[in-house]
């Protein structure tokens, strides 16, 4: 429905008021994505997944209830099925050395989400795929040599000469890096075509619920599995439809923070440990973070209520600016009208700002 309805709009767009990118500035030229077949109703999770992992404790059950209901998370798609749990039945057994059994499921998952969001993308661009110059693969979910940007690109027939860049156990954070990174390929590199894909499974860190680690659920009411792909370029072609451009990319830590979010990886395979604190931290500091972004754009039209980690400069009905090569403003392009994906974005940022984890 989203690639469709985007891919209609953008056509539409490009008939009559096609927006001119910034110069040498990295868009995002199509987006895919992917799920395991496997769907899972938030309503059912709690008696599925406790049935499944044999806890019968009445509080644990309360409080994921709870948990549950307050993501306003509907459906999550899992690798993880009945038929998973058949096979491996030591996956449900507290403490027992089962990382063998995880990455065997989880490599061959990942890399086949990643090849489905990743030909849902290329469709969409509309080129071929010797066109794709580099390719940046994000996943903390699959750990072996070679990685999965190897397999990928074997499986999509990539040329044996992109240039690949892979990013493992970045966590929440592999997504948003992974975009910094193609953008400054896409921008150093001219005529460079850039596919970022990130792909995730639970696999790793399922395991029992215990009272002794109340964070956990946390993580089972959250966390779903699914891959996303992107292609990320400048100066688009005729045949390309940008509808973001990639601005700018700021980060930064907290001092003293780096024990609120804790992940180990061990025989049993990924532990996380999601600080109490953390939705506070974040609290405190993205409003401050937020400005400073706004302030490195540099544009004094931006207000924080029109973006949060990216502007679509397509959809969200705000005049536009071009540019010309020296970057001075050159003229008002025509007002874009707030589509459905627009407002799908926004309710993605709501989301993130107050979950800390995107819904789908
Ligand atoms: C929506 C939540 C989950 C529930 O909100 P609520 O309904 O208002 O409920 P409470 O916050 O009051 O919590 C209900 C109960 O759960 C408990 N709880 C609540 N969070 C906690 C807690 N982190 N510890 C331990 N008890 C708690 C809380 O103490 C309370 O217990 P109790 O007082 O006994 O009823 C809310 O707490 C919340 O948004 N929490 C932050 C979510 C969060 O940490 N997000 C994860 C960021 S990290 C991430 O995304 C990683 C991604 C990733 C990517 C790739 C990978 O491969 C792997 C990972």
């Amino acid at each position: 429905m989203l690639a469709t309805g985007r891919v209609a709009k953008q056509k539409e767009i490009s008939q009559s008021t096609r927006r001119v990118a910034n110069k040498g500035k990295a868009t995002v030229l199509a987006l895919g994505k992917a799920f395991p077949s496997n769907v899972v109703s938030q309503e059912n999770l709690v008696e599925e997944y406790l049935r499944e992992i044999k806890c019968d404790d009445p509080s644990i059950k309360e409080k994921l209830q709870h948990l549950c209901k307050t993501t306003t998370v509907k459906t999550r798609y899992t690798v993880m099925s009945s038929e998973t749990m058949q096979k491996y039945p030591e996956l449900a057994t507290e403490g027992s050395p089962t990382i063998k059994q995880r990455l065997e499921i989880a490599n061959e998952a990942v890399v086949q989400m990643a090849y489905e969001a990743s030909l849902a993308c290329i469709k969409e661009w509309g080129r071929t795929v010797e066109d794709i110059t580099h390719l940046v693969y994000v996943s903390s979910s699959e750990f072996r040599l070679p990685g999965g940007d190897l397999y990928l690109s074997a499986q999509l027939g990539l040329s044996n000469e992109v240039q690949r860049v892979l990013f493992y156990f970045l966590g929440c954070y592999g997504g948003v890096s992974g975009m910094r990174v193609a953008k400054d390929i896409a921008e150093n590199n001219p005529g460079s075509r850039v596919l970022l894909t990130t792909s995730e499974t639970m696999v790793l860190g399922f395991r029992p619920p215990n009272k002794a680690r109340p964070y956990d659920l946390v993580g089972a009411a959250l966390f779903g599995d699914g891959a996303a792909a992107l292609i990320i370029g400048a100066d688009p072609t005729e045949s390309e439809s940008p509808f973001m451009e990639l601005h700018y990319a700021l980060q930064q830590f907290l001092p003293g923070t780096h024990g609120v979010i804790d992940g180990r990886l061990s025989e049993e395979g990924i532990s996380f440990k999601l600080g109490r604190e953390l939705p506070q931290k974040i609290e405190d500091n993205i409003e401050e973070f937020c400005k400073k972004l706004v302030a490195k754009a540099g544009s004094g039209s931006l207000e924080l209520n029109d973006l949060f980690w990216a502007r679509s400069s397509r959809w969200t009905g705000h005049p536009e600016r071009a540019r010309d090569e020296t970057g001075a403003e050159t003229r008002e392009v025509g007002m874009q009208q707030t589509g459905v994906d627009g407002l799908w974005e926004r309710k993605q940022q709501h989301h993130l700002l107050h979950n800390g984890q995107s819904k789908r």
